[in-house]
């Protein structure tokens, strides 16, 4: 069955429970919930993490080869902004993934305007709040449903 991996970086432990009115007030629990029933409804499992440390993230992106990890969606939280380690794990282990972010970056101060990881995601879903995981996971599974007919 095919596998996505969902990643969650610093500080989205917190989602739904602080700065609501840039966040919104759905918790992470509930974003992970509702991937996992979405992925389901086509015969797709999602595995989800979440590391307020850039090394577990990593860690965790290095094991998704051994782990037969499909594809990934991950919102690296603030390291989208300074973390080359996440972009060289993504590269190493050549697995597409899709770069989400619940808030317009780009309507934000400036040094949130720039990724380290944009450029070599399959897409990016920035600004559309929560609902932006569920665009992601849709776009997960056709891309997937693609590449296997
Ligand atoms: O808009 C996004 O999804 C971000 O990745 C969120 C990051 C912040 C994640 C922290 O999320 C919180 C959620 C609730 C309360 C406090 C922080 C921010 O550093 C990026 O620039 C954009």
């Amino acid at each position: 069955m095919p596998s996505i991996l969902l990643i969650n970086g610093p500080n989205l432990n917190l989602l739904g429970t602080r700065e609501p009115h840039i966040y919104g007030t759905t918790t992470l629990q509930d974003v992970e919930n509702t991937c996992r029933k979405i992925s389901a409804q086509h015969n797709v499992t999602t595995e989800t993490f979440q590391s307020n440390h850039e090394g577990e993230i990593v860690d965790r992106i290095q094991q998704a080869r051994g782990n037969k990890i499909d594809f990934i969606i991950i919102n690296p939280a603030a390291y989208t902004h300074t973390s080359v380690a996440i972009r060289d794990a993504l590269a190493a282990v050549s697995i597409p993934f899709i770069e989400v972010h619940i808030a317009n970056v780009y309507a934000r101060e400036s040094f949130r305007h720039h990724s380290y990881l944009s450029d070599k995601a399959a897409g990016c879903v920035i600004g559309l709040g929560t609902f932006g995981y569920e665009a992601a996971v849709q776009s997960a599974i056709l891309q997937l449903k693609r590449g296997s007919n």
